[in-house]
């Protein structure tokens, strides 16, 4: 073991004395600064503050190596003193059976003000208490204890979001409307703790929404300022499906260009820039490298899909780049922004499925385009992203229009029944 000691950390940008790297960790946008330091140090750079490595994957290959072959080293998750860990979220219907409302929703409302405090907290270097534990102890008055008072409104809202779906379906039990919800089931079931129904819930409530929310935001954005892409996807379900039904899960095998795109919107801007971060629970040593047992390991899923090596003209929607030179759809299927090893996401089978039934339905019956100010002049659409564990854009002009007969006859029913 004194051997592997005597080995170096990964490089990484030098550390100074008693505080490491703290001033170096980037506090907003993290992943740039990651990507950058990829790119003057390699695949894999180490940082360190007081009592803390880490070490960042900007590559395909070492992550595959480190999550996936070493999967027994790297599947832990980081203790952070600000965070329990939310990792996750499935759809309110399927949970709870509850209709959520277009607008100002409670339940929404409150996880999502939950979700922002926890995701805020969430990079090293965001907040100073992950590094300085003993900050914990500071009295919340103190001027820099803000994070007090923070990690209590925090727990507070995580703990409203947990309980109020679950009161609001055993009402409903009560009234004998719900017994179908998986919710429903759980506690009908009468031999799980309501605490931990309450938690299971609220995380996949929590991982899914947010996460779908934001890819589906991001085909939209790239509809608009991509409209070539968007004229031949449709053309091939046209061509392919006709304009007399809609897209069905039959038909993805058939829809290659469609596919291309769905990979394409996964990559050009993906919802977890950062993945979510792993722990190591061993020593190990990667390429000469020593990495120390409880190493946070970040998966910089931003420089991977920014490698020109593999996806040239990297910022460009180009969803061509997945085809091989004979027009079959190529072999880069994996979407990394769903995490690697152990830990991949659980509910990725269900975010592609969401985001490609959308992505296919929207193409067939809507076309998007840049909006146009008074004097009939497009708006330019220039949109930043969020930051946080899940960055979304921020939000952008655009204008949806029915594209046939049918889309029309369909906007007007829904516009009836929902009462818009
Ligand atoms: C576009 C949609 C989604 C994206 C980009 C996404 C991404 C991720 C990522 C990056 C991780 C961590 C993987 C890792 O550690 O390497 C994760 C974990 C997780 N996701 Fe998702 N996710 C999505 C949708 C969903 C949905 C719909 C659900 C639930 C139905 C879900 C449930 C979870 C859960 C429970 C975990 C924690 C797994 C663990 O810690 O072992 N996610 N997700």
């Amino acid at each position: 073991a004194w051997q592997r000691r005597h080995l170096p950390f990964p490089p990484g940008p030098p550390p100074h004395a008693l505080i490491g790297n703290f001033l170096d960790l980037p506090t907003k946008l993290p992943w740039l600064t990651y990507t950058k330091w990829g790119i003057q140090y390699g695949g894999l750079v180490h940082v360190s503050v007081p009592g803390q490595h880490i070490v960042v994957v900007n590559s395909v290959k070492t992550a595959v190596e480190l999550f996936d072959k070493r999967s027994h080293i790297y599947s832990d998750r980081p203790v952070s003193t600000m965070v329990r860990l939310l990792a996750a979220a499935i759809i309110m219907a399927t949970l709870y059976r509850y209709e959520v409302q277009p607008t100002n929703d409670h339940f929404v409302a409150l996880s999502e003000s939950a979700m922002k405090k926890l995701s805020d907290a969430f990079f090293p270097g965001a907040v100073a208490v992950d590094t300085f534990p003993i900050l914990r102890y500071l009295p919340s008055w103190m001027p820099g204890a803000g994070f007090q008072r923070y990690a209590a409104e925090a727990r507070q809202l995580t703990k409203e979001m947990q309980e109020a779906p679950v009161k609001f379906v055993k009402q409903n039990m009560r009234d004998g409307m719900d017994s179908t919800s998986i919710v429903a089931k759980l506690l009908a079931a009468n031999c799980y703790d309501e605490v931990a129904i309450q938690a299971v819930a609220a995380v996949a409530y929590a991982a899914g929404a947010d996460t779908t929310v934001s890819s589906l935001a991001s085909f939209c954005l790239a509809m608009a300022l991509y409209p070539e892409v968007q004229k031949k996807a449709q053309t091939e379900i046209d061509t392919v499906i006709g304009t007399d039904r809609l897209p069905e899960f039959e038909d993805r095998p058939s829809l290659p260009y469609v596919e291309a795109l769905y990979r394409e919107v996964m990559r050009w801007r993906p919802v977890t820039p950062l993945g979510v971060a792993h722990a190591s629970s061993e020593d190990d040593i990667y390429d000469s490298y020593f990495i120390p047992k409880g190493t946070t390991v970040i998966a910089n899923v931003w420089a991977m899909t920014r490698d020109e090596t593999i996806y040239y003209e990297p910022d460009r929607f180009n969803p061509d780049r997945f085809f091989t030179a004979d027009g079959n759809l190529n072999e880069d299927a994996t979407i990394l922004t769903f995490g690697f090893g152990r830990r991949i996401c659980p509910g990725r089978h269900h975010a592609d499925a969401t985001i490609w039934a959308t992505i296919v339905s929207v193409l067939s019956t809507f076309n998007i385009t840049k909006a146009k100010d008074a004097t009939g002049k497009e708006i330019n659409i220039d949109p930043k992203y969020s930051d946080g564990l899940v960055s979304h854009p921020e939000p952008f002009a655009c204008s949806i229009t029915p594209r046939s007969e049918m889309a029309k006859t369909l906007v007007q029913a829904t516009t009836e029944t929902y009462d818009l």
